[in-house]
């Protein structure tokens, strides 16, 4: 019995970062619990609220206590567990309770925007015994009308009028005679909404496991069995059958009533992963991810909420799922940055997983075949326990790679996009029928556009970056704030007519290869080919079944696929990333040339891997070129260790944003001078500086990035920066606290 609730109010105000009691209404007394979403009065609007606790006092004067207005879900959004990781959440990463509740709860449910869907079917209006008598009657007058009832009394599904006559091969109307007749009756469900995606019936083949397979399976299932908590890194070469490792364990935890997740990363796995868990588990999962519409998220929480399926294959925010007796945590491809969130809240899904299980209970499996120098370091240092798949399915050779220098083929006189040794390999591949994959980082036509005589690039007005020229519309586009405009005739800074695209994206390069290889189904895969639903498995589809012979892409082709037919592998440049301002440059370009060189190779096929580049010297491109995890570690984690980067050091970038260039500067200035009464605690600060995209959506960004050694001293500056810097600042100045950054930019 309870006489208040605490409710945190879905206003996100710094200021209002507090939870309010409110008395609870009789009506509600028993059915109120924490995690339910209400409607409460607050100052002279009615808002929406979570109740995060409960009392039977209030240190408020007893008549201005409000009283709740309504309950809105039936369902309570989170527990107790849940709402610590939240409040976790919100300290750690230095956000809003009520914002890191509102990113991990299905939105739709609050917005009263979902409602429920109801599907009216037929079912039999009398027992089975009476039925049986019916039947009996009917068999020599009306055998159609005794087979539809037959078929109600084999079969258990919801079908309409017209569904049940198409499944008996009759018409609507003898359907109609038996409701007529009174022997067949309407009802109405709730069904829930399901998720697009291609099934394939359930089988129960599974592959006999490796021996390696097996010892990791084995050490894992000692904590799933023991109910132990703890956390692997799983360190498998690219082919090496972590999949199944997965879908292994994750079968035992379900045998002793455990659920899981399976976090993906956001853009490339989840359909063909969906399927491949589809078949070994059916219905029992569910699918979390952003591409689908507000009421199949809900309904897809919904039946994990209620127990109906027990396992949530999702992206980033699936760590949220309401899993029942979730036992483990699965996140393949770690190291992959879409884990990391780009808006307020900033988490990253493994440290939330981390803590979900340490509060919990549960196994925590990192899956990678680059892990990120972090998750390694770690390892190293014991966090997580580390585990290894050191060779291929069937021991396939890892295919070998080719480095080249495209200044080399300039020298040449080779001015195309293509080298000799590319062009070469498509050539044969193309004549023994097999696959090729081509990969540039950057989808698009030319990156930008610069006029000869003056030199100036065409950039965005909103944002300072460069505007991408796109064939296809003819037009221009910002990718970060997505302006369009149309292409200028005349330079707009002197007039002149020598304006010219340079650089490439995909869509030049699909335009490329059409002129060179004549004859060739060539298939394009990026944001721009793939928005329309199911778009993304149909493009796979076709390379699964051999009718596409090049297939270009971003990253989107680079990791997870599996397909055996694929013999070269090109890689366009391999320089776009490295060279971006970021200390992560190197480990990003490692662990994209490393996934996908490990597109190829598998099944019977051999291939081989062809890296285009303008710096053939750089370790990174060397050790992805032999397949060296080690030897990039051990570079990388020197350098890294003489800068102070993490992992040997805390980093928080803080970003100071207006629509006044002046204000901005001023208060990064004034940021930077409050910070330094700290300086004991921090080993670093970088800047005050302009962000490397200095303007974006039309706000000027500066920032500051600390170092710091140890997440406690982070934790107390950011703390102190909130509560004496912050609420001093003019409001019109934003403060990005981005907490564990991945991107730099
Ligand atoms: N024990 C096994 N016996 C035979 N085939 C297997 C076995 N385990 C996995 N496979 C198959 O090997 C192929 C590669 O496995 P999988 O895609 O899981 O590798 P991976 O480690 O996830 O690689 P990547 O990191 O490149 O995604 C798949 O086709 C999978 O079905
Ligand atoms: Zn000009
Ligand atoms: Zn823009």
């Amino acid at each position: 019995m309870t006489d208040y609730v605490k409710i945190i109010v879905d206003i996100p105000l710094s200021h209002l970062d507090n939870s309010y009691d409110y008395r609870v209404p009789k009506k509600y007394k028993d059915i109120i619990k924490i995690g339910h979403a209400v409607k409460v009065r607050f100052g002279n609007r009615m808002v929406v609220g979570f109740v995060i606790g409960f009392s039977n006092t209030t240190d408020l004067d007893k008549d201005r206590v409000r009283d709740i207005s309504s309950i809105i879900t039936k369902e309570e959004l989170f527990n107790e567990e849940m709402l610590e990781l939240f409040k976790w959440m919100a300290s750690y990463y230095k956000c809003l309770l009520v914002k890191v509740i509102k990113s991990a709860i299905p939105t739709g449910v609050i917005t009263g925007k979902v409602k429920k869907k109801r599907v009216r079917f037929l079912s039999l209006n009398q027992n089975q015994e009476e039925t049986d008598r019916i039947i009996n009657e009917l068999r020599k007058k009306a055998p159609k009308q005794k087979e539809i009832l037959e078929f109600l009394l084999a079969n258990d599904e919801y079908l309409s009028t017209s569904q049940l006559a198409e499944r008996v091969s009759t018409s609507a109307g003898t359907v109609s005679r038996l409701i007529k007749k009174g022997y067949l009756k309407y009802e109405e469900k709730i069904s829930r909404r399901r998720p697009y995606f291609k099934k394939s019936s359930p089988g129960s083949s599974k592959p006999e496991l490796t021996k390696e397979q097996q010892e990791v399976i084995n050490k894992i299932l000692v904590n799933i069995k023991g109910n132990k908590t703890d956390s692997y890194l799983l360190h498998g070469v690219t082919g090496s059958g972590k999949t199944e490792v997965y879908l292994r364990i994750i079968e035992e935890g379900l045998s002793r009533g455990k659920g899981a997740i399976v976090l993906v990363p956001e853009i490339s796995l989840t359909p063909m992963m969906v399927r491949i868990f589809y078949q070994r588990f059916g219905d029992k999962i569910a699918v979390l991810h952003s591409n689908l519409s507000l009421g199949e998220r809900y309904d897809e929480w919904r039946r994990l909420y209620y127990g109906e399926a027990l396992i949530a294959i999702g992206a980033r925010s699936a760590v949220f799922a309401p899993v029942k007796n979730c036992g483990l945590i699965i996140i393949d491809e770690e190291h992959e940055t879409s884990y990391k969130q780009g808006e307020n809240p900033y988490y990253h899904a493994r440290e939330v997983a981390l803590k979900r299980v340490k509060l919990s209970g549960g196994v925590v499996i990192l899956g990678s075949a680059t892990p990120s120098l972090e998750s390694y370091y770690y390892a190293q240092e014991g966090k997580f326990k580390y585990l290894a798949l050191t060779e291929r399915i069937n021991a396939e050779e890892m295919p070998p790679v080719s480095i080249i220098d495209m200044r080399e083929e300039l020298r040449n006189g080779n001015t195309s996009i293509f080298s000799t040794s590319l062009k070469k390999a498509i050539n044969n591949s193309l004549l023994k029928k097999e696959q090729v994959l081509i990969f540039l980082n950057r989808r698009g036509y030319a990156n930008f556009i610069l006029c000869r005589e003056c030199g100036h690039v065409i950039k965005c007005k909103n944002c300072d970056i460069s505007l991408t020229y796109h064939e296809s519309e003819n037009s221009l586009r910002c990718h970060y704030c997505d302006f369009t405009s149309i292409v200028p005739r005349n330079c707009p800074a002197c007039g002149s007519v020598f304006i010219k695209k340079f650089g490439i994206g995909t869509e030049r390069i699909e335009e490329e290869l059409k002129k060179e290889f004549t004859g060739a189904v060539i298939e394009r895969m990026d944001v721009d080919t793939t928005t329309r639903k199911g778009s993304h498995y149909e493009i796979l589809e076709r390379i699964e079944k051999g009718e596409t012979d090049i297939l270009v892409g971003t990253q989107m082709i680079a990791k997870g696929h599996d397909y055996p037919n694929i013999s070269v592998v090109g890689v366009i440049t391999a320089d776009n990333i490295l060279n971006l301002p970021d200390f992560r440059s190197g480990e990003r370009t490692f662990q994209l040339l490393t996934q996908v060189a490990g597109r190829t190779g598998r099944g019977s096929k051999n291939g081989e891997v062809i890296i285009q580049t303008y710096t053939p010297e750089h370790y990174s491109i060397i050790a992805a070129s032999k397949h060296d995890y080690l030897q990039f570690y051990n570079q990388e984690i020197n350098s890294r260790k003489k800068l102070f980067y993490p992992p040997f050091s805390q980093l928080v970038n803080i970003i100071i944003q207006g629509y006044q260039e002046q204000g901005v500067v001023k208060a990064a200035e004034q940021l930077n001078v409050f910070l330094k009464d700290y300086q004991q605690y921090i080993k670093e600060i970088l800047g005050p500086s302009p962000a490397p995209i200095n303007k974006l959506r039309n706000r000027y960004r500066w920032q500051i990035i600390l170092k710091i050694q140890g997440w406690a001293k982070r934790n107390f500056i950011l703390a102190e920066t909130r509560s004496k810097f912050l609420p001093e600042q003019d409001k019109e100045i934003g403060f990005i606290i981005d907490v564990d950054p991945i991107k730099m930019l």
